[in-house]
């Protein structure tokens, strides 16, 4: 999935433990870690893979011994092909836990036992799924650890204490065990954290990759990263990324394609830097954005988010309307008042991806996005990241945004405008702010208004193609 520079070495790394443990949540860390490392990587959860691979079996002794068996085979097959197998699942016997070891050393492969080493009263007050509750309760029997035998690992590489420990330092230390034990990269020392990531989720984007790319490469801040994730594209996405050398570029390609929704977090969810800016693959950054609103947000810890002014251009760079949106959301505005004004304005005022920067802290803590309904990706994400904390409206403008038939802003047409109206409704409802009467009644105004000028400005920019209007773009005269 990604080169990156970094020679990897594929390995299995079994997190055995209780129900409760902390397995699946260090198993998640580990990932995004290795991950964030450009790093192949691939978690079998004992849930996921009973749901599909080993739908057929329970928990009897038998079905247990041939659950952990499946999944060591699995395992040393996607490691014998450079992938770090990260497998948090209980495999309570020692026996079938040396079996799927003895596989692994057969074909040279490392295997690395974590015993993920939380007593058993502590996993009872955890009790993730309830399931001890329901043993107490009568209604299973044969849990792990309770009525069913757990064979604590006698010699394991590595023995994780989770009680009264952060998860992340139980992550640090399963990392650190895992390039002690050759698993990982052997290659390339890792390259350093940058302070941003510039992350740009594409799919069949040929045409204006690579005016996006060298405008993130033009910045005047050159502490960043750029994570280019191609969503499975099929239109020779693959050559424009593969066509860039600098060594700020992480690439990421899925031979799969998700929801934009998702194309979107599995982009962010990438990144390492402290800061984060999100760039749709038609979209261009001009050559101080990164300067200003890095500034921005380094000299005020009370902000969450930080937008600027963008230009709208068409296909052929030409601009169609220069310094638009924040109109009403210009400097510092606490939270709960830029919530009231985007209730009242009904729309997005705040602006498309490209045009805010936001904390990779705040946006995990926020559980990232969750929308389902692409119209509403950005707005939505704006308006739960002002939970943790204020927002600042530069008015530079800092990107171009791309005006094209066929765009889900371009055809947005009733069914968005209802989607809209319930993100609204919901925002002006939300208990988190106060809530002001009257507001709903005006948000419908500036939706249609909003809804209008949208409509006025792809007509516009259908004509002014025609008949060649051309102009540069502000931001980029300015800087
Ligand atoms: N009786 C019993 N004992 C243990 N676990 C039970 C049981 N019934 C259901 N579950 C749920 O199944 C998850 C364990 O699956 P595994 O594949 O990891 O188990 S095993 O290795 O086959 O023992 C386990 O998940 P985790 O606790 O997250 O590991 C449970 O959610
Ligand atoms: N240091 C820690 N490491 C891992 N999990 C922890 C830690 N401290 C507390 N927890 C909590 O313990 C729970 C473990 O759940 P989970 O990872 O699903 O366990 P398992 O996969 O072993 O069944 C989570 O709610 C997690 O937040």
């Amino acid at each position: 999935m990604s080169d990156g520079g970094v020679q990897a070495c594929g390995g299995t790394v079994w997190l055995t433990g209780l129900p409760s443990a902390g397995k699946s949540t260090i198993a998640d860390g580990v990932e995004r870690v290795l991950r964030g490392r450009g790093l192949r990587v691939q978690v079998l959860d004992g849930d996921a893979v009973r749901a599909e691979l080993c739908a057929d079996l329970g928990f009897s002794r038998a079905d247990r011994d041939t659950n952990v068996r499946r999944i060591g085979w699995a395992a040393r097959l996607l490691a014998a092909h450079g992938v770090i197998v990260v497998v948090p699942v209980i495999a309570p016997f020692a026996d079938v836990r040396q079996q799927v070891r003895a596989r692994h050393e057969e074909d040279g492969l490392p295997f690395v036992e974590v015993h993920v080493d939380t007593p058993l009263e502590e996993c009872t007050l955890r009790d993730v799924k309830g399931l001890y509750a329901r043993q107490r309760a009568g209604d299973l029997r044969g849990l792990t650890g309770v009525d069913d035998p757990y064979e604590v690992p006698d010699a394991p590489e590595l023995r994780v204490i989770t009680v009264g420990r952060p998860v992340e330092e139980c992550v640090r230390e399963v990392v650190a065990g895992l390039v002690e034990h050759r698993v990982g990269h052997v290659g390339a020392p890792d390259p350093p954290t940058p302070s941003v990531s510039v992350c740009i989720p594409v799919y069949q984007g040929r045409e204006f990759l690579a005016r996006t790319v060298r405008s993130v490469l033009d910045q005047t801040y050159s502490d960043f990263e750029l994570v280019i994730r191609d969503n499975g594209s099929t239109d020779g996405t693959a050559d424009v990324v593969g066509s860039f050398a600098d060594p700020r570029i992480r690439r990421y390609r899925s031979e799969s394609t998700v929801p934009l929704t998702e194309s979107f977090d599995r982009a962010v969810r990438l990144a390492r830097g402290d800061l984060v800016k999100v760039v749709c693959a038609d979209d261009v950054l001009h050559p101080r954005c990164l300067e200003l609103q890095v500034a921005a947000l380094a000299s005020d810890p009370g902000l969450a988010l930080v937008a600027g002014r963008v230009d709208m251009i068409d296909g052929d760079d030409r601009v169609l309307t220069s310094n638009r949106l924040l109109r009403h959301v210009a400097g510092r505005i606490g939270s709960d008042d830029l919530v009231r004004r985007v209730v009242r304005h009904g729309g997005n005022p705040i602006g498309p991806p490209a045009s805010v920067m936001f904390r990779r802290a705040d946006y995990e803590a926020v559980g990232g996005v969750r929308d389902r309904e692409q119209f509403t990706l950005d707005i939505s994400l704006w308006a739960r990241l002002l939970a943790r904390g204020d927002f600042l409206g530069q008015t530079e403008s800092v990107a171009a945004f791309r005006v094209r038939p066929g765009t889900v802003t371009a055809t947005a047409g009733r069914r968005e405008f209802t989607v809209q109206r319930a993100f609204t409704t919901a925002l002006a409802r939300d208990a988190s702010w106060s809530r002001h009467p009257g507001d709903l009644a005006v948000s419908l105004v500036g939706a249609r208004t909003a809804r209008a000028r949208r409509q006025m400005l792809f007509a516009a920019a259908a004509v002014l193609s025609r008949l060649g209007h051309h102009r540069r773009p502000e931001g980029a005269a300015r800087s």
